[in-house]
């Protein structure tokens, strides 16, 4: 059985963070795993309390799955601080993770701060250079980079400036784009444009948190990762296209496995 970790913010309302992670995973065949940073009060109109855990038990619950369990790939979400940043950084060191999928979540849909805006610079220094793969969506890119990052022009030259940071690929995702959602991929050689139709719905909550955990799942199962990002396109897309209405807000990405297996990507 292949292995995920997910090291995230848990989500109460189930369709970001933590539990849209794990979701991914069991929908992608992949034995998923945790540790949570931070644990919000949040459902699909926004975030109403957020509590940071403490560096021990982040750092304790890392090393509990890494030094009993072989971990194929780690997905990286909410960080929250500086602080929780530094300890997630030292503890993937310590146990020599591999396969290190950095989604750089800052703010939520519903506009709350997920990651402190003075520990931008943290996560630029500890954890870009040490990620396989780094997804900022615009507004992340633009954070990191220090421009607009709001057109594929932009988003290309972001792509080489994050992959001068140390990540050695860099996904910049188009789902915030006027128009089509392209996501750019960079291998610090060549760029590769994944182009999607723009699917009209309201109904996104947790779509970068799905798309990260897709890659690491595709990781996970030995994928090279031009696969594992195409494959975790195509889940995104589809998971998208069967999102719903929960709530009275934003509803989440869908997660059922059979329509997976039917699309051939289990
Ligand atoms: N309306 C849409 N139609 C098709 N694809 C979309 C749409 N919205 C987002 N995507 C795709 O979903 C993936 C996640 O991108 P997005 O830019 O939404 O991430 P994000 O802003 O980090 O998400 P989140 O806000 O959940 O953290 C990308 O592959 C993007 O192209
Ligand atoms: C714990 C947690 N992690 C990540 C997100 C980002 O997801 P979104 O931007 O769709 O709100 C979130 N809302 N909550």
């Amino acid at each position: 059985m292949k292995t995920a970790l997910t090291i995230a913010g848990s989500d109460s309302s189930g369709g970001a963070g933590i539990q849209a992670d794990l979701k991914t995973f069991s929908a992608l065949g992949v034995f998923g795993m945790s540790a949570i940073t931070a644990i919000t009060a949040q459902n699909t109109c926004g975030v109403t309390e957020i509590r940071e855990m403490d560096s021990m038990i982040i750092s304790a619950q890392i090393d509990a799955v890494y030094t009993d369990i072989a971990v194929n790939a780690v997905k990286i979400g909410m960080l929250s601080s500086s602080m929780i940043i530094e300890t997630v950084a030292e503890s993937l060191e310590r146990n020599h993770a591999k396969n290190i999928v950095l989604d750089t979540v800052m703010i939520s849909k519903s506009g709350s701060y997920l990651l402190k805006p003075e520990a931008v610079d943290t996560l630029k220094r500890c954890l870009i250079p040490k990620a396989l793969i780094v997804t900022p969506n615009l507004h992340e890119a633009s954070a990191l980079v220090g421009f607009d990052v709001i057109d594929m022009k932009s988003m290309k030259k972001a792509a080489l400036v994050l992959n001068e940071m140390g990540a050695a690929y860099v996904v910049v995702k188009g789902g915030h784009l006027e128009g089509d959602a392209c996501d750019l991929l960079y291998d610090g050689k060549e760029m590769m444009v994944f182009p999607n139709k723009r699917i009209r719905t309201i109904h996104t909550h947790g779509t970068g948190c799905t798309f990260s955990s897709a890659i690491a799942a595709g990781l996970a199962k030995g994928l090279e990762i031009k696969d594992a990002v195409r494959v975790a396109k195509e889940y995104v897309t589809i998971a998208i296209k069967h999102g719903f209405s929960l709530g009275k807000g934003v509803g989440p990405t869908h997660h059922f496995y059979d329509l997976y297996k039917k699309a051939g990507l289990i």
